[in-house]
């Protein structure tokens, strides 16, 4: 009997396709989830190549998980310079049962999070807090930001033509 899958360690990467709501738009999220393990590194930097968004997750009761998000950080910021990096904080339903279980303070990674332009959240998996309004708002800066970069860079800007026209295209075909 094989063990139930949330005590399997992620090897390599798994992928879910996850169809958000933005506005009156449909945006499909391919999303792989990699391993943050040391051992795993090389295959994980395989996955985040091209990346629009990085989702980089620590545990809030555990600071060196912390310091291990920041080494990500620091890769995706030198490697990939046109993707949105959010922070995320595990586990926060263990706070809340005990305060003291908090292990990562929350102003320090919101200086952090300032400092290196991303976003931050507390999340947990197991109460669910957080995870539908990160996700959300990776879909709505992904149209705000992102498909028009996409589109620029892909297809070249003729500086003649007006920024609206582009920007109609980026949001409704
Ligand atoms: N209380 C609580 N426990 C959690 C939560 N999320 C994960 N866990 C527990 O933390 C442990 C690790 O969770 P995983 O989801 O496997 O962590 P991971 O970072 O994906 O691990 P890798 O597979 O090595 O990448 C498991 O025992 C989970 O049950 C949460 O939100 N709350």
């Amino acid at each position: 009997v094989p063990p139930p899958p949330f005590l399997l360690q992620t090897i390599g990467a798994a992928f879910v396709a996850k169809v958000m709501a933005v506005g009156d738009q449909a945006v499909t999220l391919g999303i792989w989830d990699t391993a943050g393990s040391e051992r795993y590194e090389a295959m994980s930097r395989i996955y985040y190549r091209g990346a629009r968004a990085a989702i980089v997750c620590y545990d809030l009761t555990n600071s060196s998980s912390f310091q291990r998000a920041k080494f990500w950080v620091n890769e995706l910021q030198n490697c990939e310079e046109g993707c949105r990096i959010y922070l995320c904080g595990t586990k926060s339903d263990l706070l809340e049962d005990d305060p003291r279980t908090r292990a990562v303070d929350f102003h320090d990674t919101q200086d952090y999070a300032d400092e290196v332009k991303a976003e931050l959240f507390e999340t947990s998996s197991k109460t669910g807090q957080s995870v539908d309004e990160l996700f959300q708002k990776v879909a709505e800066d992904y149209v705000h930001f992102t498909a028009f970069q996409v589109m620029t860079e892909e297809k070249g800007v003729d500086l003649a033509q007006k920024s609206s026209t582009y920007f109609y295209s980026c949001c409704h075909h």
